[in-house]
C-alpha cells in the first residue's frame, strides 16, 4: 500500500519519514498555506534525500505553466491538483508533463462528488479523497463520513485522505480499502513540522494490523 505524508518543509524530517516507510512525500506549491515551500527549498530537500521515495507537488487551481515551471525546476516526479481543475485541465498538464504522475484531489462534499470522479478517469493516474472544508483547501484534518464511501467502485487506484492520524487509521482501512492513505495534520506538531513519533505510531499500527513490510 502507498503511504504518502504530506506538508514536508524540512530535509531532515524527509529522509526520517522515509526511512520509516513511507512511499510518498509531499510538498505544498499552494502559497496561501502555512505549509507552503519554495521551488528552492523542494530542490534542496529532493537533492538531499537518501532514500527512494516519490515527491510529488501539491497545487491548487493554478496555471499548467506555473506547475511545470516548478516540476522542471525541482525534480518532483508528479503533481496532486487539490484545487477545482476540470478533467480538461488535468488533460493538458497531461499532455504537457507526459513523463509525470498526476493525481487528483476530490473534496468530497456530496456523493455527486464521487459519481463525478468518473470524469477524470482519462485525464490523471489516481484520484485523492479528502474532506470538504468551506474555508480551507486541505491539511484540515476533517475526516470524511468514511460509511458513505463503502460502496465507491472508483474508476481509477486511489488515496484516501482527510484527518487521518495513527489513532483513527485502523478504523478507517476497516471500513475501506485504498490502494494508499495520504496523511498531513494527524502526523505533525505544526504545520509543516511533522511529528516523528506520530509518523512511527502510524507505521507501528500498519505492520501490526496489516502485516506490511516497512
Ligand atoms: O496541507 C495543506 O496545507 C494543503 C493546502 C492546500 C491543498 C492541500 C493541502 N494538503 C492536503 O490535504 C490533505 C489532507 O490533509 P489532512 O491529513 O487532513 O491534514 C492531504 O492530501 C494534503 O496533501
Amino acid at each position: 500500500m502507498r503511504v504518502k505524508i504530506c506538508g514536508i518543509t524540512k530535509l531532515e524530517q524527509g529522509n526520517a519519514i522515509a526511512q520509516l516507510g513511507a512511499t510518498t512525500l509531499g510538498f505544498i506549491c499552494v502559497p496561501s498555506s502555512p505549509r507552503y515551500v519554495t521551488v528552492e527549498k523542494i530542490s534542496a530537500v529532493i537533492q538531499g534525500l537518501d532514500h527512494k521515495v516519490d515527491c510529488i507537488g501539491v497545487f491548487a487551481d493554478t496555471t499548467v505553466a506555473e506547475i511545470c515551471q516548478t516540476v522542471t525546476a525541482t525534480g518532483l516526479r508528479g503533481v496532486q491538483l487539490h484545487g477545482n481543475e476540470s478533467p480538461e485541465f488535468c488533460q493538458q498538464l497531461r499532455q504537457s508533463l507526459p513523463e509525470r504522475e498526476i493525481i487528483k484531489a476530490l473534496r468530497v462534499r456530496t456523493a455527486q462528488c464521487l459519481t463525478n470522479s468518473e470524469s477524470y478517469a482519462n485525464s490523471v493516474d489516481m484520484l485523492l479523497l479528502d474532506a470538504y472544508h468551506p474555508t480551507q483547501l486541505g491539511g484540515t484534518g476533517k475526516t470524511l463520513d468514511w460509511a458513505t464511501l463503502k460502496n465507491y467502485k472508483p474508476c481509477l487506484p486511489w488515496l484516501l485522505a482527510g484527518g487521518l492520524t495513527p489513532d483513527n487509521i485502523v478504523d478507517a482501512l476497516s471500513l475501506l480499502q485504498p490502494d494508499g492513505i495520504d496523511l498531513s495534520s494527524g502526523v505533525e506538531r505544526s504545520p509543516g513540522d511533522k511529528d516523528l513519533d506520530k509518523v512511527a505510531q502510524l507505521f507501528t499500527q500498519l505492520k501490526e494490523n496489516y502485516c506490511l513490510n516497512y
